[in-house]
Parts: C-alpha cells; structure tokens; sequence
C-alpha cells in the first residue's frame, strides 16, 4: 500500500489483530516511513513486534476510550486507519453502553485528535451490521460512521479526509464460523448451523484490505465505501466444508442466536440511491446538505423506489462449488488442507 511520500507516519488503531497485521505488512513492504500501532494488550504487541521484525513499527499502548492515549499516539501522524473496536455480536448485547465507549465515543476520540494533529486522511472501518441495525454492536458502528462523515460537515476548514468503509464477514476472521466448522470436523463432532437459510456476503482478509486501500486512494470528505461481495446461505457453505475436506460429519440445526439477523445489506436503498458506481467498488457520497432542515423537508427523492437494498438475500447467490473455490483462495484453508493430506482438483 503506498502513501504518496515514503516518509510518511501511519497509525492502525487496533492494529494487532489480523486487519492491523495486514495492512502493516502491506505499508511496510511498499515503502513507508513508520507505522504506528495504538492497542491495549501488550502482549499481542509483543508478539507482532517480534514476528514482524521492522525498526519503522512502532507500539503504542493505549485505549481509544482516553483521549489522552490517542493523542499521544496521534502526534505527527498523516493517516490513521481505525480498526479499534468491540466487534463481538453478544458481548455488545450484553453491555452495549461498553459498545458504545468504544465503538462511538472512542471514534469521536479518534475524529478530534486526528483533528488536532493535522492529520491528512483517516479511515473508519464499520460493518454491515451498522445498515438497518438490531443489535448494539450494529449500532453503535452506524453512529460511529455518523460521528466519523459529519466531521467535516461542522468543520468546514479541517485538514482531514475522514471517511469509512463497511465490510462484509471476513472469511477465517477469529471466532468466526469456517474457523468453528474446521474445528468441530476436525473433531468428529456435527457441524451446528444456526439456520440454514441465512445468508452472509463473503469477503476475504485480502478483499477486505482492498477496500480499504480503496477508500484510503479516493476518499473525499465523508464518503462511505463498499466493496461489491457475493454471497451465500450457510447451509452452502457448510456443504462447501464438508466437501473440501471429504468430512462426514453430519449437521445439526442450533437456531438462530442473539440478535442476528436473516441476511444482512452492505448498503441501504436510500444510500445506493445516491452512490456511485466505481466498478468493484460502491463510493456513497455525505449529503452535502447544510443545516437546513426545510431542504429534508421539502426535497424528496423520487429515485429511492427504484432501488433495492444491497442485501446478502438478493444479490446474486454462490453456489457450493463457487463457495469452495472462494474457499480455496484463502491460505488458511489451503495449509488446512495440507495438513490433512488433501488436495483438490479445484487448487
Ligand atoms: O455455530 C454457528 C455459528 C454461526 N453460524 C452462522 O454463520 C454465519 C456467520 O457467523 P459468524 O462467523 O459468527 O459471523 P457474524 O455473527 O455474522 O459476525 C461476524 O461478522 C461481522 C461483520 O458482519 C463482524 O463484525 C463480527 O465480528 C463477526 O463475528 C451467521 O449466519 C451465523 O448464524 C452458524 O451457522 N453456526
């Protein structure tokens, strides 16, 4: 990932985990001056400092919650990518007002400070839980990208590009459901499926940290990006598994768990009313609109009707064997099968 200038100072908050590792690596390797890491476990800082191994990484202990942290961290910073947050779905059920500390007030903590720094560009990463939420940590990401988009809205002369980008379900991310499945086939154990129906947009980590090269080379003051992802019902991918791995481990219908939803929309009908289409990528501008309520009032938008919702239910669907192949494109799961002694046909 290039930055323009080599000796440019970039800051991941949240950056130990598999999203930071990435984009870090990716930085380094392209040339940059340093990369900074603002997290709260010293321990994973730890561990990156030492597999990774570059005198331009630098680590920050900190907690986006104190202010105080994140300046510290933010000091002649020219992008900052922030990836830290409560992500868990239950967790955030349980205590949404922690979800709330960091997921917005943590954000509005990153906003001011790269604010105050002078900073040139900072992308917020949210998920496509925050469209239409019903659980806290949806919520609590979309009033993250409010917090984030108005920004320049009430500050007109800001040096800073702020802007967000949404993802999908990140394929193999930790505690997610291939890494479950791997596990419980490994195990003898039946494979639990919440329902068989529901459907998710599939995206790699490396679809992923596209899109957020993406929105990091052409953002504009408030704009939110996502990336075009397909998607597929569970019961398919679960088929997609057993098959790859010649598993036959039988299937067991667990229920639907808290707070999720049956598919969920990278984008709302009322946004892609206004996006722009730039190939793989949707870019949704911020209303440009002021502070003049008699303008929401009185200007309709008669093209909204012809929109649908970019829902995991309607966009087109994979089929198990595109899953699988989507599947062989993750390293995780080609070492997996490795290990296994597998080969496909498909590799
Ligand atoms: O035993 C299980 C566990 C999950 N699922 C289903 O698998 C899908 C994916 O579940 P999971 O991998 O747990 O992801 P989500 O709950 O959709 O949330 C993930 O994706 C979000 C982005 O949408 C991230 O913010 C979250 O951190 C991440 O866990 C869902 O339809 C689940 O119902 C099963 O069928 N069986």
């Amino acid at each position: 990932m290039t930055t323009g200038h080599e000796d440019a100072t970039v800051l991941i908050t949240g950056g130990t985990g598999s999203f930071g590792r990435t984009v870090a690596a990716r930085l380094l390797r392209d040339g940059v001056g340093q990369v900074r890491i603002l997290s709260r476990d010293e321990a994973k800082q730890d561990d990156m400092r030492h597999t990774m191994g570059d005198d331009r990484l630098r680590f920050y202990l900190g907690d986006v919650r104190d202010e105080g942290s994140v300046d510290k961290a933010m000091r002649g910073v020219d992008h900052v990518f922030h990836a830290a947050a409560l992500k868990q779905v239950p967790s955030c059920e349980f205590f949404p007002m922690e979800a709330v500390r960091t997921n917005v007030q943590g954000s509005e903590n990153v906003v001011r400070a790269a604010d105050r720094a002078g900073v040139r560009s900072a992308v917020f990463l949210s998920t496509d839980k925050a469209v239409y939420p019903v659980n806290a940590m949806g919520m609590s990401k979309a009033l993250m990208e409010k917090v984030a988009r108005s920004h320049g809205l009430n500050n007109p002369t800001t040096a800073t590009t702020m802007a967000c980008v949404r993802y999908g379900n990140v394929m193999y991310s930790r505690g997610s459901v291939i890494p479950l499945f791997l596990s419980q086939m490994r195990a003898g154990k039946p494979i639990t499926i919440t329902n068989p129906h529901m459907t998710r947009f599939m995206m790699s980590l490396a679809d992923s940290v596209d899109l957020v090269e993406f929105a990091f080379h052409n953002a504009r003051q408030g704009d939110l990006f996502i990336r075009k992802a397909r998607a597929c019902t569970i019961a398919d991918l679960a088929a997609a598994m057993l098959r790859l791995f010649r598993s036959d481990s039988q299937i067991e219908i667990i229920g639907t768990r808290h707070a999720e939803k049956v598919s969920e929309a990278l984008a709302s009908r009322e946004e892609l009313s206004k996006a722009i289409d730039m190939g793989d990528y949707f870019r949704i501008p911020l209303d440009s609109r002021g502070l003049d309520y008699e303008l929401y009032v009185a200007e309709g938008d008669a093209r909204q009707a012809e929109f649908l919702d970019y829902d995991s239910h309607t966009v087109p669907r994979m089929s198990v064997e595109e899953v699988e192949e989507l599947l062989l494109t993750l390293p995780e799961i080609r070492s997996e099968l490795a290990l296994a002694g597998l080969t496909s046909s498909r590799v």
